[in-house]
C-alpha cells in the first residue's frame, strides 16, 4: 500500500469532523490545532546525524504544520526510544535548543526502548485557521522563503559538495510561525511544504476543488541553491522545504514576504508552465511512502 492508499482506507473509519477527512495539516478542535508527525532514521534523517539535529527536525516538522493552521504552539508530547547515554542526552541538548528557539514547551509523551523512529504530537491555538480547501478559481498561489535548499542539503549530506547553509536547511529546517499567524487572517487557503511544492501544491488544489497552475520560472531559488547547480524542477519536486503555500484573493498582496508563482483556476490537476507556455510534468512530483 502506498501512503495515499492508506490514508484513503482510513477515510472509511469512523472520523471525527475535527479530522477535515484526513486531508489537511492538522486537526482542529475548536481553537486547538493538533498534529502528529514521526521522523525515521534512514528515511527522514541519516544515520549520522546529530541527536540535537534530529530533536530539531522532529520538533520543527511538527511546528510547521501548526504554521500552516495560523497556530501560536501551545506545547508538544513527545514519542522517543532510548539509545544510549550519551545519544540521549544529546537528543535532550537539541530537544531543550529547539523548544526554547519556538517558545513551545513539553506536556508529556511517552519512553520505550527499540527502534530508531521518534514521534511528536503539537498541539497549537488559533482563532483564525485556514484549511487546504478554500482556494477558488481566480486565486492566486504563492509560497514563502526558498525551496529547493534542503533537497540540496540532503544530496551534501550524503556526501556532495556544496555550502554549510544547504546543508544546514535539511537538518535544522525552521517552521515559519510568524508568517503563518501573519497570513491566516488573509489567506483562502494554506499549507506547509513537506513532500515537495509541486504534488503539495497539487494537494491543495484537490482539496480545493480547482485546478492549479505553477510558473517553474517564478520559483524562488536561493542564490546558493542557484551557485549550487540545482534547478526550479528539482527545488519543486524534493521536499523537506517546511515553508508555507498559500492563496490569496487576485490583486491582493500578502503581509509578509513571499512569491507568486502561479494561480487557480477552474478544474482539477497540475500545469506546470516555463515562458508562459505548458511543460510536461515530472514522472514523480515529490514524496510518497510506500
Ligand atoms: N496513520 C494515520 N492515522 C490517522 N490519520 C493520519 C495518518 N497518517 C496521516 N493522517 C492524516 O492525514 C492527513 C494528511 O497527513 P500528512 O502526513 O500527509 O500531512 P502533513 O503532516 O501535513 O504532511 P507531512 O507528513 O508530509 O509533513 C492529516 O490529516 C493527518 O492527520
Ligand atoms: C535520509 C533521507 N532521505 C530522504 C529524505 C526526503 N524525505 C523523506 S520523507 C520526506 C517528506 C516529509 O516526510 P513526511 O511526509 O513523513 O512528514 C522527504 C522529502 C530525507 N529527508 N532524508
Ligand atoms: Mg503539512
Ligand atoms: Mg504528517
Ligand atoms: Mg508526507
Amino acid at each position: 500500500m502506498t501512503e495515499a492508499d492508506f490514508l484513503a482506507a482510513l477515510r472509511t473509519l469512523p472520523l471525527h469532523p475535527g479530522a477535515l477527512d484526513l486531508r489537511d495539516d492538522a486537526a482542529r478542535l475548536g481553537e486547538l490545532v493538533l498534529t502528529t508527525d514521526l521522523i525515521v532514521e534512514s528515511v527522514h534523517f541519516l544515520p549520522d546525524d546529530s541527536p540535537g539535529d534530529v530533536a530539531w527536525k522532529l520538533v520543527a516538522a511538527n511546528l510547521s504544520d501548526l504554521a500552516a493552521k495560523g497556530a501560536v504552539p501551545e506545547g508538544v508530547l513527545l514519542g522517543y526510544p532510548l539509545r544510549d547515554d550519551k545519544w540521549d542526552a544529546a537528543f535532550l541538548d537539541g530537544l531543550r535548543d529547539v523548544l526554547t528557539t519556538f517558545g513551545c514547551a513539553l506536556l508529556g509523551g511517552d519512553t520505550v526502548s527499540g527502534g530508531r523512529s521518534y514521534a511528536l504530537t503539537a498541539i497549537g491555538r488559533a482563532t483564525v485557521s485556514p484549511t487546504r480547501s478554500g482556494a477558488q478559481a481566480g486565486d492566486t498561489l504563492w509560497v514563502t522563503g526558498t525551496i529547493g535548499d534542503a533537497g540540496a542539503g540532503l544530496a551534501i549530506a550524503r556526501g556532495a559538495d556544496g555550502p554549510a547553509a544547504l546543508l544546514a536547511r535539511y537538518r535544522r529546517p525552521t517552521p515559519r510561525l510568524a508568517e503563518g499567524q501573519a497570513l491566516a487572517p488573509h489567506v483562502t487557503a494554506m499549507m506547509d511544504v513537506s513532500d515537495g511544492l509541486l504534488i503539495d501544491a497539487e494537494r491543495l488544489a484537490a482539496a480545493s476543488g480547482c485546478a492549479v497552475t505553477i510558473a517553474l520560472d517564478a520559483l524562488p531559488l536561493s542564490p546558493k541553491y542557484r551557485a549550487w547547480g540545482g534547478d526550479a524542477l528539482a527545488s519543486a519536486t524534493a521536499g523537506d522545504d517546511y515553508e508555507l503555500l498559500f492563496t490569496l484573493p487576485s490583486g491582493m498582496e500578502p503581509p509578509v514576504a513571499a512569491t507568486r508563482i502561479g494561480s487557480m483556476s477552474e478544474g482539477a490537476g497540475l500545469t506546470l508552465t516555463r515562458d508562459g507556455a505548458p511543460v510536461p510534468l515530472p514522472p514523480t512530483l515529490g514524496w510518497q511512502h510506500r
